[in-house]
C-alpha cells in the first residue's frame, strides 16, 4: 500500500494493476497457506486480499458469486447435495441456499483463516454460515473428495488463481476427482480465469474439461475490481446432452443473474477467444 493506494501488481498479469484507495487497513496475518489482508476501500467496501491479489469486494462479489453458482445450479434439474471447494469468503453459499431444492450445502476450504476473516470483516458474505443447511469442513479438496465419491449434484470450485494454494485445482487429475464425487447428472463449475490474461490456461482447462465431462462450457461475467474487468466460469456436466445455456427456472432476489444474463454469459466469445479455444 503505497501513498494510500493498494496495488494489486502480479506477475500473471504483467505492466497492469487494478489500484484500489485505502481508507483503513482492518485486519493482516500470515496464515498456514496464505497472506491474508483486509482493508476497508474508500469505494468498494471492504476488501479481502489473498497473496497480494484482490479475492473480493463488498460493492462487486455478487457478480462472480451469483453466476458460479446460479450457472450450474439452474441448469440442473433438481440439485439436493451440493459442494463448494474454495470459497471461504462464503458468498457462493448465500447464493446455493436460494435455490429451495438444496438440503445440504458443505464448504471444503484448506485455510480456516479465510473463513475466520470473512466472518469478521464480510459480514454480508459469510452471514449463511449459520445457516443450519450449511457444513463446512477445513481441508483440500483433493483429500475431501475421494472421501465423498458418488454424493453431490453439483459441485463448485470457488478457487483464487493457479498460482499458490490453487495451483492443482487447475489440473486434470482434479476434474476426474469432481466426476467421481457427482451424482449422475451432476454438474460442476470452476472459476476459469480471463480471456485477457489466460487465453493459454483456459484453454487447456477446457480441453480438460471436454475429454472428462459429457459437456463443458466457458461462461464469462463483469467484475470491475478483477484483472481485465472479466473473470471466466467453466461449466460442466456428467449428463450427456445436458442443456447448460438454458436456465430450468429462476433465481429469486438476484443483483446481476437473472434467466436473459445466463444465456448471455455463454455467447458471443469475442473472435480472439473464440479461435484459440475452438479451433486449437
Ligand atoms: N484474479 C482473480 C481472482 C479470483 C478469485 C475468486 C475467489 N475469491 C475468493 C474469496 C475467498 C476464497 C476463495 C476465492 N476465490
Amino acid at each position: 500500500i503505497v501513498d494510500g493506494w493498494f496495488r494489486e501488481i502480479n506477475t500473471q498479469w504483467p505492466g497492469q494493476a487494478m489500484t484500489l484507495k485505502v481508507k483503513r487497513i482492518l485486519h493482516h496475518e500470515k496464515s498456514l497457506y496464505q497472506d491474508v489482508l483486509v482493508f476497508e476501500s474508500e469505494t468498494y467496501g471492504n476488501v479481502l486480499v489473498l497473496d497480494s491479489v484482490i479475492q473480493c469486494t463488498e460493492r462487486d462479489e455478487f457478480s462472480y458469486q451469483e453466476m458460479i453458482a446460479h450457472l450450474p445450479l439452474a441448469s440442473h434439474p433438481n440439485p439436493k447435495q451440493v459442494l463448494v471447494i474454495g470459497g471461504g469468503d462464503g458468498g457462493v453459499i448465500r447464493e446455493v441456499l436460494k435455490h429451495k431444492s438444496v438440503e445440504k450445502v458443505t464448504l471444503c476450504d484448506i485455510d480456516e483463516a479465510v473463513i475466520r476473516v470473512s466472518k469478521e470483516f464480510l459480514p454480508h458474505m459469510s452471514a449463511c454460515y449459520k445457516d443450519s443447511r450449511v457444513t463446512v469442513h477445513i481441508g483440500d479438496g483433493f483429500k475431501f473428495l475421494p472421501e465423498h465419491k458418488d454424493e453431490y449434484d453439483v459441485i463448485i470450485t470457488d478457487s483464487s488463481d493457479p498460482v499458490g494454494p490453487a495451483e492443482a485445482l487447475f489440473k486434470a487429475p482434479y476434474f476426474t476427482l469432481l466426476k467421481e464425487s457427482l451424482k449422475e447428472g451432476g454438474n460442476i463449475s470452476t472459476q476459469a480465469e480471463c480471456i485477457w490474461l489466460h487465453l493459454p490456461l483456459i484453454k487447456e482447462l477446457k480441453e480438460t474439461c471436454k475429454k472428462t465431462f459429457a459437456v463443458a462450457e466457458y461462461a464469462f461475467t463483469t467484475i470491475p475490481t478483477y484483472p481485465a474487468g472479466q473473470i471466466g466460469i467453466m461449466v460442466c456436466s456428467k449428463e450427456a446432452g445436458r442443456d447448460l445455456k438454458t436456465p430450468l427456472r429462476a433465481v429469486p432476489n438476484t443483483k446481476y443473474y437473472n434467466s436473459d444474463v445466463h444465456r448471455g454469459a455463454y455467447l458471443a466469445l469475442p473472435e480472439f477467444g473464440r479461435a484459440m479455444l475452438e479451433d486449437g
